[in-house]
């Protein structure tokens, strides 16, 4: 596979060319053409006079003769006495002998491995008729296991024949059958099912010699004169139907053919979240431009583009393009070609018509489109290699983190910033509401808890400057390792100004300012009829090695009755994980909560929610249940995980068969881009639950206890998705918004994100998945209840999700559809949540019916749960 120069960061596409009547063997020349061609791939076609195996024209023309002397011979099927056609007069086979010398004219070379093997198109595993099912299994079966003799390492199969009279997708589980038994026979082998984006039955036509026609009348039904109408996803239906069968196979992929008029944004991003490994464009997909180059549509351009950022990026198939040249003619090789970089744009089009004859228009083209792939974001660039990988979260509490962590923190463009922006702002509100603060000179009081090797800290002594204001600063952090750090930057770039504690939060007793001084404060306080808070009982006397109060504070001086406790009026932490409290801030946060003034005394972050929302994740999906042979808990374990190929089940967007979307999505490159062709539909995004800071509801140690119970950090929700669509889910996607002050938030819930932290990177989602996935059918509701559950020791999360299907009754058709009208809500705001869709609502709607048609079993992260 060759790799062309691209633009530094960009994707880069592996281009293959597929001839329906390619009249040449492929040899290692033919390879090395191609190679010249500036194409990376091509295939082997096996229908046709001389084409390249892997069985050729005479091999057809034997089953077919082997066939109609069989059928000629054979009585009509008929029912017997019980009633069933399945008996052995019925179902006699019919054996297909192995190859011979003239049934196939793949050899083993050094170029196998470069091709791409097609299947025959003419077999129908799907047919009704057992006979001609069998018939096609076998020639399946011998085609792979030659392929496999051979060494071919990709085969493409054609798709699965969806229609026969007035069946539909009554075949597939006989086709998914037989792609597991060549999946045995391959084990080598990467399968790929040629598939269309939709299914569309004036486009699944019968050629001469294919088998499909030739099924025997009796096993067909009869028709019922109903036209069949195009089902945007029952393409999809069948892949899914495939590839459970063959137990989402990793060496099962899609090869997917981008038609001329691309389907709803809703079915792309399906595609999007499949293991699309071949883009197959034929030229009938390309437009022509005014200078009559061929040319795809912007949404065309969108979809690929989207494509090729996948982790796995698919390799383009030009189909029906043209010969390459010098392949079908050599004398052709010599003509002047243009590389992609030479494509000419629009304007330069008329002249480089003149200068150029390009043989191969369209492949320029594809070249041309890579060229102008924008380089990757910071985010794409921060996540390559981690897109659908699943990583266990951190736990921060509990292990120590290491020192590169902290540094992949520190690369987030947004996070400090909005931090020092919200610190900023809170200390410049402070001082102009001049509220008293808890130092006797009238220093606002900040702690960084959690502080880590300092990011925070710095913003904090930068946010002081910046507003004016003079803070006492103390940084608090339990990780001994990173403490060494802390005590290093006090010296050499904070100039001593941080007092530092080596503590774990909860356990901190607070900051200490000198008696002396308080006093003074105190009258000064009384002045403005405000208290301090500070209590002269919890006087304090350090312990040597407790904590590090910094230079300047050299406890030799004083004595200690000098020093006594205070209260911190800022304080700031970080301790948030991808679903917001998965790291365990309440906890951590609950443990300082007395410390914060009690009266004007804030945190930042003011706030944070947790997010949800059901998704379709079939490649995370597949990593789990191969991890489950190793691990028994990996399916009730939440992952963090950039998610990427994935799609959303509940979306905010028009149903599919908006037709405004449809004409958007298909404009040609000439038209003006809209947001509708570019965007997959936007999620429905639901809030769990949130937490606030400083917590006034905590309760009151009983005296019996050490600690406080932790139960009112348990959190339970149920939330009601509308789907749209039918699709498969495989789990929930969670992600967090926080409030850190005023209108200073981040987020990483994919509605808000832009608007409130775009291009921050510090957190990927979280992802809980599903043991057995569950299907939603077209206009379904899915329903989460999920918990945060805590012993007092540990906390953990536990998730159920249950499917349901609409049914009309006798009232429904004056109704709209019911799953839209919750659907149109979004989730980030307080008045949204509001008016959220609560479980039931589409149910107790006149004229529909709610029936439960799929249940999860309650999953439980108990054993993976963080220690508090
Ligand atoms: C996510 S890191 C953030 C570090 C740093 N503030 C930053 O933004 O880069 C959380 C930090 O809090 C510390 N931490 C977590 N729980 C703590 C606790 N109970 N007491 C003190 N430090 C804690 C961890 O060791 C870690 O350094």
């Amino acid at each position: 596979m060759e790799t062309h120069h691209v633009a530094e960061d960009a994707p880069s596409f592996c281009i293959g060319h597929h001839e329906a009547n390619r009249s040449v063997f492929v040899t290692n020349q033919v390879i090395h053409k191609v190679h010249e061609s500036n194409v990376s791939f091509v295939q082997s076609f096996s229908s046709g006079e001389q084409n390249v195996p892997i069985t050729t024209q005479h091999f057809h023309s034997r089953v077919l003769g082997l066939l109609s002397s069989y059928l000629t011979n054979l009585e009509s099927p008929t029912y017997d006495a019980i009633g069933t056609m399945a008996t052995t007069q019925n179902t006699r086979p019919l054996t297909v002998p192995p190859l011979s010398k003239l049934d196939s004219n793949l050899t083993p070379n050094d170029a196998t491995s470069q091709l791409v093997g097609v299947i025959s198109s003419w077999i129908d595993l799907c047919s009704p008729d057992p006979l001609i099912a069998d018939l096609s299994r076998q020639v399946l079966l011998l085609e792979v296991a030659y392929a496999a003799f051979c060494g071919i390492g990709y085969l493409l199969i054609p798709a699965p024949k969806l229609h026969h009279g007035s069946l539909h997708s009554e075949g597939v589980v006989y086709y998914a059958r037989a792609i597991q038994d060549a999946m045995n026979l391959g084990p080598y082998i990467q399968f790929h099912i040629w598939l269309p984006m939709v299914d569309n039955p004036e486009l699944e036509v019968d050629t001469m010699g294919d088998l499909a026609p030739l099924a025997r009348e009796d096993f067909l039904q009869p028709d019922d004169g109903s036209l069949p109408k195009v089902d945007l996803f029952g393409s999809w239906d069948a892949w899914d139907l495939i590839r459970k069968t063959c137990k989402y196979h990793t060496r099962l992929f899609v090869a997917l053919t981008m038609p001329k008029q691309l389907p709803p944004l809703s079915v792309q991003s399906r595609w999007h979240s499949e293991p699309v490994h071949l883009l197959s464009i034929d030229s009938s997909s390309f437009l022509k431009n005014q200078k009559g180059y061929p040319v795809l549509s912007k949404a065309h351009q969108a979809l690929i583009a989207k494509l090729m950022r996948l982790r796995t990026a698919p390799w383009i198939l030009l189909c029906n393009v043209g010969p390459i040249p010098g392949l079908e003619d050599p004398e052709e090789a010599e003509n002047t070609q243009m590389s992609g970089s030479d494509y000419p744009s629009l304007s330069q089009t008329g002249a480089a018509n003149k200068k150029y004859n390009d043989p191969t228009p369209h492949l320029s083209y594809i070249r041309n489109l890579q060229q102008r792939q924008p380089p990757r974001t910071p985010i794409e660039r921060f996540g390559v290699g981690y897109q659908d990988y699943l990583q266990a979260p951190l736990q921060p509490l509990t292990v120590n983190l290491e020192s590169i962590t902290y540094e992949v923190f520190e690369k987030d463009p947004i996070k400090y910033e909005w931090y020092e922006k919200a610190i900023t702002k809170a200390l410049r509100d402070w001082a102009e509401q001049k509220k008293p603060t808890s130092h006797p000179e009238g220093k606002v009081i900040l702690a960084v808890v959690g502080a880590g090797r300092g990011p925070l800290v710095n913003r904090a002594l930068k946010a002081s400057a910046e507003a004016g204001v003079e803070i006492d600063l103390w940084a608090v952090e339990k990780n001994q390792n990173a403490f060494v750090l802390l005590q290093r930057h006090n010296e050499t770039i904070w100039d001593g100004k941080v007092t530092l504690v080596q503590s774990d939060m909860r356990s901190w007793k607070g900051p200490q300012v000198q008696k002396q001084a308080v006093v003074k404060t105190e009258e000064l306080q009384q002045n403005v009829g405000e208290s301090l808070g500070i209590e002269n009982s919890l006087l304090y006397t350090p312990i040597e090695g407790d904590n590090d109060p910094g230079h300047n504070a050299d406890f030799s001086d004083f004595k200690s009755s000098e020093l006594s406790y205070t209260h911190v009026d800022i304080i700031v932490s970080e301790l948030l994980g991808s679903f917001a409290d998965n790291e365990l801030s309440p906890e951590c946060l609950d443990g300082v909560n007395d410390l914060i003034n009690p009266v004007h005394g804030i945190s930042i972050p003011a706030s944070y929610s947790a997010h949800l929302t059901p998704i379709s994740a079939p490649k995370l999906h597949s990593d789990i249940m191969h991890q489950t042979v190793s691990n028994p808990a990996a399916p009730e374990t939440p992952y963090v995980v950039m998610l990427h190929a994935i799609d959303f089940l509940s979306s905010t967007d028009s149903p599919v068969n908006d037709a405004t979307a449809q004409t958007a999505a298909n404009r040609s490159s000439a038209s003006t881009t809209t947001t509708a062709a570019t965007e997959f539909p936007t999620p429905f995004v639901q809030t769990a639950w949130s937490f606030s800071h400083p917590n006034s509801n905590i309760p009151a140690q009983p005296p019996s206890r050490s600690s406080i119970p932790n139960s009112h950090n348990v959190r339970q929700t149920r939330l009601s998705f509308p789907a749209q669509n039918r699709g498969v889910c495989h789990g929930l996607a969670g992600y967090f918004e926080t409030v850190l002050y005023g209108d200073i938030e981040l987020s990483t819930n994919p509605v808000t994100m832009e608007e409130k932290s775009a291009s921050m990177i510090s957190w990927f989602p979280i992802y809980f998945p599903l043991k057995t996935p569950l299907n939603v059918p077209d206009n379904g509701e899915v329903v989460v209840t999920m918990y945060r559950q805590t012993d007092d020791r540990k906390v953990w999360y536990e998730w159920m999700v249950e499917v349901f299907a609409l049914e009309r009754t006798s009232m429904a058709s004056k109704l709209t559809t019911p799953a839209m009208s919750g659907a149109r809500l979004a989730s980030s705001s307080v008045d949204s949540l509001k008016s959220a869709p609560r479980p039931g609502n589409a149910a107790n709607r006149t004229g529909f019916r709610r029936v439960r048609v799929g249940l999860s079993e309650l999953h439980s992260s108990i054993k993976e749960g963080c220690l508090m």
